[in-house]
């Protein structure tokens, strides 16, 4: 049976960055993704908005939801300090197979635990089983129709303390509505949105960030 894209995007990371070096990991994707096939990694552009708002929180405790082939995981991991740590959650194993492999070649898997399995689940059982006190800092980018349930369930689960931020791709395209009606309308969070474009297009998108205020 032929190859998924995903895999294809790997084998081009494998024959053509230079390992160990994350930024690298991260151009080359983008190369390809840009010229041969497209992809939903949060991409140069909108993952800019992502490194400045990683470097201004400088986490201790990072969780991503989607991890899909691991471009932002490398792209959160590479900006953290010694001893902070991004957790990552995937449902699909033949994504996770991929994103830990893109993890390991870009050199940064000592920063990242990749949490196999359904966000719904895993939220749950970071406190107990992952030992995660609260988050600082939460990117999100999985199925659209998760971000608003799964920002309850962090709160529900006491995972978010006053000044936590998430950061949440694809507001505009594929667009959020429920998560951006639930979160601009909750006094919990102070919001602010970054128009950008989406990743490898001409196409509008923007992230929303939220602070909780606790
Ligand atoms: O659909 C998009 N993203 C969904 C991302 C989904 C990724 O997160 C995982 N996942 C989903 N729910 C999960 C629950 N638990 C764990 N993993 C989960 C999926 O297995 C996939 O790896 C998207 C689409 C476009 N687009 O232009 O169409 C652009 C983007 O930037 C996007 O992020
Ligand atoms: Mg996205």
């Amino acid at each position: 049976m032929n190859q998924s894209k995903e895999r294809r995007i790997l084998n081009f990371v494998l024959q053509n960055a230079v390992r160990g070096d994350p930024c690298s990991v991260m151009e080359t994707i983008d190369k390809y993704c840009s010229e041969k096939e497209w992809a939903m990694n949060v991409g140069d552009v909108k993952g800019v908005i992502l490194d400045k708002t990683v470097e201004e929180i400088n986490p201790k405790v990072a969780l991503e939801l989607g991890t899909y082939c691991g471009y932002s995981a490398v792209r959160i991991a590479r900006l953290l300090k010694a001893g902070a740590c991004l957790l990552t959650v995937e449902f699909n194993p033949e994504f996770a197979a991929i994103a830990k492999q893109m993890i390991e070649f870009a050199g940064v898997q000592d920063k990242v635990k990749l949490l196999e399995g359904p966000s719904e689940v895993i939220i749950p059982q970071l406190k107990k089983k992952y030992e995660v006190d609260t988050l600082d800092f939460v990117f999100v980018d999985h199925w659209k129709d998760r971000y608003a349930p799964d920002t309850i369930l962090l709160q529900e689960c006491s995972l978010l303390r006053k000044g936590s931020v998430l950061l949440a791709d694809n507001i505009i395209f594929p667009g959020a509505p429920e998560f951006v009606k639930y979160i601009r309308n909750n006094p919990r969070f102070q919001c602010s949105t970054y128009p950008s474009y989406l990743e490898y297009m001409k196409v509008q998108d923007a992230m929303e960030k939220a602070v909780f205020l606790g």
